[in-house]
C-alpha cells in the first residue's frame, strides 16, 4: 500500500512546507503519493478541479495553450512547485515515463493556509516556551476558530482561567446549569451520559477540544458528565465571554430574507426539533435532524451544501449551527427561531407537513415515504 508522504519529503514542496506538523497530519489522507502510468494524463487544458497536484517521480510533458512543450523531471527544481496551479487549467500535463504524483484538495489546501497566516503571530505569541503548544494549535485548527477573528481569539486567551486538575476530577455533571464553557489544554477526558447500569460513555477527548459549550447555547442543563482520566489542566471561559468572543462570529443568524437568499443559491434547510414537533409542520424540503442526534447524523449531511437550521426559540439551532462549523460546515441559525415570526410568516414557512425528508450518507436528499 502507498505510504503518506514523509515530514522530510514534505519540506521540499511549496507551499506546504508552510503548514506545520500538526496540519500535515489533518491532511495525512491526501499526502498519499499516486500511480501515473506513461502516456497518462493528470490533467488536461482547461480543467477546472481545484485540485493541487506535484510531480514526486518520473517525468512529465507539459503544454500549453500555444503548444509549447515543456519536459518536467521529478527532483528538478521546478517540480518543487504545484503543477499548472492556475484554474482553469492553462497547460496540460501527460506522464512521459511511469509517474508519481501527489494530488491534494485545493480547497482544504488553501484554508490550512488561510489559517496558518491568520493565527501565526498568535501562535508565536501564545508560545510559552514549555513544547507544550500542540493542544494550542489543535484547538485553533478546530474548524470553529475559522470564523473568529484573531483579535477575538487574543481577547478569548486574556480572559481564560486555568485550572490545573487530578486524575478522576469530574469537571462538569449532567443535569447542572452551565455558566461556562472548557478547552483541554492537557490530558484526556471522558464525556458520559446516564447513571448506573444505563451509563454510557459518548466519546473521549483530547487536548485542544471544547467542551461544555451546549448548555450555555441550548440554555439547557449540562446533557453529559465530562471526567479528567489522567491529570490534566483545563481552560475555563464565563459564560459572557463565550458569547461574546465565540458563539458571535460562528453563530451566524439571519432572518428570513437572508434565508430566502440562502436557499436559492443552494442552502437547505434543517429543522432540529424533535420529530413530532417537525412532523406537525415544517419548511418546505425541510431535513430532520433533532439536536440530540445532530452528532451522529450530521455525518448524512452534503459538505459542499450550507444548512439552515431553525427551531423553535432559536436555541437548539444555535447550538446545532455551532456544532455543524465545528465539524466543518457551513450552517446559519433563523434569528429567534418560528416562534419570533407573525403568525403568517410562521404558517407560511411550516406549510410542509408529515414524515418529511430524509439525508442518504451520500448527501442526498429523498422524500421519506
Ligand atoms: N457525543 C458527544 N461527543 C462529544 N462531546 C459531547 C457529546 N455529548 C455531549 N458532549 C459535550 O459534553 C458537554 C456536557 O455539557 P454541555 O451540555 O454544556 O456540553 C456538552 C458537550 O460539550
Amino acid at each position: 500500500m502507498n505510504q503518506a508522504l514523509s515530514f522530510e519529503q514534505l519540506r521540499s514542496l511549496t507551499p506546504l512546507n508552510a503548514l506545520s506538523e500538526p496540519q500535515w497530519r489533518l491532511l495525512r489522507d491526501q499526502l498519499v503519493p499516486q500511480p501515473l502510468l506513461a502516456g497518462q494524463w493528470l490533467f488536461r487544458m482547461g480543467d477546472q478541479a481545484p485540485q493541487t497536484c506535484f510531480l514526486l517521480a518520473g517525468t512529465l510533458l507539459l503544454r500549453d495553450e500555444a503548444g509549447r512543450e515543456e519536459r518536467l523531471v521529478a527532483g528538478s527544481p521546478a517540480s518543487c512547485h504545484p503543477l499548472s496551479p492556475a484554474l482553469p487549467r492553462r497547460q496540460e500535463a501527460r506522464a512521459l515515463t511511469d509517474a508519481s504524483v501527489l494530488v491534494i484538495d485545493g480547497a482544504t489546501l488553501d484554508n490550512l493556509l488561510t489559517w496558518r497566516l491568520a493565527f501565526q503571530d498568535l501562535l508565536l505569541e501564545l508560545d510559552e516556551g514549555d513544547g507544550e503548544d500542540g493542544w494550542l494549535e489543535a484547538m485553533l485548527n478546530n474548524p470553529l476558530f475559522g470564523k473568529v477573528p484573531v483579535d477575538n481569539v487574543r481577547a478569548m486567551f486574556e480572559r481564560l482561567q486555568v485550572l490545573e486538575l487530578p486524575a478522576g476530577s469530574v469537571i462538569l455533571s449532567e443535569g447542572e446549569t452551565g455558566d461556562c464553557c472548557y478547552f483541554l489544554k492537557r490530558g484526556r477526558v471522558e464525556v458520559m451520559r446516564g447513571t448506573g447500569s444505563g451509563q454510557q460513555v459518548l466519546a473521549e477527548l483530547e487536548a485542544g477540544a471544547c467542551f461544555g459549550e451546549e448548555a450555555l447555547l441550548a440554555d439547557a442543563p449540562r446533557n453529559a458528565t465530562v471526567t479528567l482520566l489522567e491529570d490534566g489542566c483545563v481552560l475555563r471561559l464565563d459564560r459572557g465571554d463565550f458569547f461574546a468572543l465565540l458563539k458571535a462570529p460562528v453563530v451566524a443568524e439571519v432572518g428570513l430574507g437572508e434565508a430566502a437568499r440562502l436557499l436559492a443559491s443552494g442552502a437547505q434547510w434543517l429543522d432540529v426539533r424533535l420529530q413530532e414537533e417537525y412532523e406537525r409542520g415544517h419548511a418546505l424540503e425541510a431535513l430532520n435532524m433533532p439536536l440530540h442526534l445532530l452528532r451522529l447524523k450530521s455525518r448524512l449531511l452534503d459538505p459542499a451544501r450550507a444548512y439552515l437550521c431553525y427551531c423553535d426559540s432559536g436555541k437548539r439551532s444555535a447550538s446545532a449551527t455551532f456544532l455543524l462549523v465545528q465539524n466543518g460546515f457551513r450552517a446559519y441559525a433563523l434569528c429567534g427561531g418560528v416562534d419570533a415570526l407573525p403568525a403568517v410568516q410562521r404558517d407560511a414557512l411550516l406549510c410542509d407537513s408529515g414524515p418529511g425528508y430524509l439525508a442518504r450518507s451520500d448527501g442526498r436528499v429523498e422524500r421519506s415515504r
